[in-house]
């Protein structure tokens, strides 16, 4: 898959291991930065995979910040994004399973780097259940709460395999 992976400053770190982790998986990984510690703000790098999520250029985000609050905030407000902070396997999969997350946050000052890898490859390896009618209608309800608040975005929402079907 194609995988757009950002962090800050204090993400950085982290980044740089869980970037070369993911290649080593066999993914094509666009890093778009941090690209080293200098203090930098979190909202700047949510837009840049959120950006690349809307483009069509990635296919899954990885976002990282201190505590993964920020970016998870900041991703989750643009239009088609559905970031889920995730410090433990389970959440990692069934994010996406039941609720087809496209961004994996993590939190560089709350896990160590083998529990990171652990999550995006739960991530990575895990697909949206399609055929639950259940996750669909609730995908479909998310995504008329984005289109009723977000009118002006409506028309630039990439689509959720929820609302194709
Ligand atoms: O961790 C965060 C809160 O969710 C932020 O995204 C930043 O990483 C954090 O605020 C950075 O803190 P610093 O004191 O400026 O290094």
């Amino acid at each position: 898959m194609r995988i757009a992976i950002a962090a800050d400053h204090a993400g950085f770190p982290l980044k740089e291991l869980v970037r070369a982790y993911v290649a080593k998986l066999g993914h094509d990984v666009q890093d778009l930065g941090a690209y080293d510690t200098t203090p930098s703000d979190y909202p700047d790098f949510a837009v840049k995979v959120g950006t690349a999520l809307m483009q069509g250029e990635a296919d899954r985000g990885i976002l990282i910040c201190g505590s993964g609050v920020g970016v998870c905030i900041a991703a989750n407000k643009m239009p088609g994004v559905r970031a889920g902070m995730c410090h433990d396997t389970y959440s990692a999969h069934q994010g996406v399973e039941h609720d087809e997350m496209n961004v994996i946050v993590l939190g560089a000052r709350i896990i160590g780097e083998e529990l990171a890898y652990a999550c995006v490859e739960s991530y990575l390896q895990a697909n949206f259940i399609a055929k639950e009618e259940r996750f669909v209608r609730r995908l479909n309800k998310v995504y008329a709460i984005e289109k009723k608040y977000m009118p002006d975005a409506a028309g630039t929402s990439f689509a959720a395999a929820a609302s194709k079907s």
